[in-house]
Order: C-alpha cells, then structure tokens, then sequence
C-alpha cells in the first residue's frame, strides 16, 4: 500500500532549484534510506513531502489538512532543540498528540520508552539529558505517534553505537509490521545493513534508487560521493566500508 506519493516535487531556494522534479513512491513494508552528500537535497526532500516546505509539483501527504497528516506521518528534524524541561516519558506523550486522548495513549508512550531503552531516564527533565539521550527522546516520541510512515533526519546521528544499531532495528522491524520508514542517513554502512531500499540524491535528484547493493556500487560511490569502499555480502548481511577520497575536491 502507498503511504507517500510524490510526484515531479520541486522546492527553489532564491530562484536556485534544490529539489528537481522528485518522483517517489513509499509503500508499507519499505525502509527507505535516504543517502547523498551534504547539500543533496535530503532534509529539503523530507520536509517538502510533509508539507513544511513550500513547493512545486505533488505531495499525496502535503495535500492533507495538517491533523490528517500527523495521524499518516511522524516527524524526527535535523535539529535536536528541546525547549521545555518537561520529563522524558512526557516528551514522549506528546506524540500522541495528533490523536486525540485515547486509552491507546499510555500503551503506545510504554512501547516506544522500552524501544529506546529510556526507562532509567523517564523522570529526568529532557533539557538535562546528553544529546545523543535526546535523540533517543525524540525518536521515542515519534514512535508514540505508530503512525503508518515514520520520516526521520539524520536520526541515528551522535548515537552511540549500541544506540545506533538499536534504532536501525526499530525501524526495520516497524517496516517488517507493514509500516514504513524513510530517513536520511550519512552512515552508508548502517544504511546497507538495516534498509530495504536506498535513495540516492545528488544535487537536487535522485542519482540512484533499488536494493542496497545495487545503489552502492562503486560507479555511484565515485559518481555522487568521490570516495572508494569496500562491500561484501557475509553471513550477516552486508557490510560497507568507506575507503578513501577520489579526486573530487571538498567545498
Ligand atoms: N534556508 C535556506 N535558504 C537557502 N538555501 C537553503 C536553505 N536551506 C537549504 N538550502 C540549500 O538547499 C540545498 C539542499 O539543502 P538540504 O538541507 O536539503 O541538504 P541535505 O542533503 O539535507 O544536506 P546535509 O547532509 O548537509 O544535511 C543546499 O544547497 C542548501 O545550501
């Protein structure tokens, strides 16, 4: 079942397109990395798709009244401000919030604290916490929402490893439940392990999009990113390591 539509998006910063004509679709049961250097066009994306962003062309959520929209789609941003030292499991309420109150609501604030792990930390003001500990929050308080489609940016960011590995295991278990889940990532090892499928972007496009091992081959590695890696299928899965820089010069 789809669970996003977008259709030739388009977003233009000051008369400069950063967003050229995406076509994408979501469908239950994908976890969806969304990979591309700094500067691709990932948060533009995600945020354009939900609506918080002026744009062209069609987004199947961004056309929804804005309750609708928060019962479809749970948000994570780049940005980690936590302005209120509420406690933790309160931050984490307030993702039920789209729905009204309902005896669904404490269950699901329960499920999403034991998902991250942030039983010890349930009481502490979210402003006292580290910030990899607030990342934990935040993406608790997304999965209270167990809205069909989580879009996250950069969650997995300034965690831990442990944290980090936890998180991607969340989310592929939530695409496994028939939900789905596109987040942009930088750690394109995490990403080939965890994700269904990945996305591409280079300079407001979609470079590449299929199966991990498809999408990170070593002519879109040199193409997109300038580097050299090493990839293997084992046991476990895949494994990704970044090697060196070609000669694609950094800004
Ligand atoms: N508020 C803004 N005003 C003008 N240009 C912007 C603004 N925000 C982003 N841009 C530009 O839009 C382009 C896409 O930015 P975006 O944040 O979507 O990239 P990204 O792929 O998420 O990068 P990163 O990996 O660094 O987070 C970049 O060229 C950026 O400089």
């Amino acid at each position: 079942m789809s669970l996003l539509t977008l259709q030739k998006l388009t977003v233009a910063r000051h008369g400069r397109a950063v967003l050229n004509g995406i076509d994408l679709t979501v469908t239950g049961g994908e976890f969806i990395g969304l990979l591309g250097p700094n500067g691709a066009g990932k948060t533009t994306l995600l945020r354009a798709a939900l609506g918080l962003l002026a744009h062209g062309g069609h987004s199947s959520l961004a056309a929804l009244p804005a309750g609708e929209r928060a019962r479809r789609a749970a948000f994570m941003a780049q940005g980690r401000d936590i302005a209120w030292p509420l406690p933790v499991e309160r931050l984490v309420a307030l993702g039920r919030t789209p729905h009204g109150r309902s005896p669904a609501d404490a269950p699901a604030v329960e499920r999403a604290i034991a998902a991250l792990g942030l039983e010890p930390l349930r009481h502490r003001p979210a402003t006292e916490l580290s910030g990899g500990e607030q990342a934990r929050a935040l993406i608790a308080r997304m999965l209270a929402q167990e809205t069909p489609l989580l879009v996250a940016d950069e969650p997995v960011a300034g965690l831990d490893p442990a944290a980090q590995i936890k998180v991607m295991q969340v989310f592929a278990g939530i695409a496994g439940q028939g939900r789905a889940v596109l987040a942009s990532l930088h750690d394109l090892g995490m990403a080939a392990r965890h994700c269904t499928r990945l996305i591409l972007m280079d300079g407001g496009r979609i470079a590449a999009d299929g199966p991990p091992e498809q999408v990170l081959h070593a002519g879109n590695l040199a193409r997109v990113f300038g580097i050299t890696a090493w990839f293997a299928a084992t046991p476990q899965g895949p494994v990704f390591q970044p090697l060196d820089i070609l000669t694609k010069e950094l800004p």
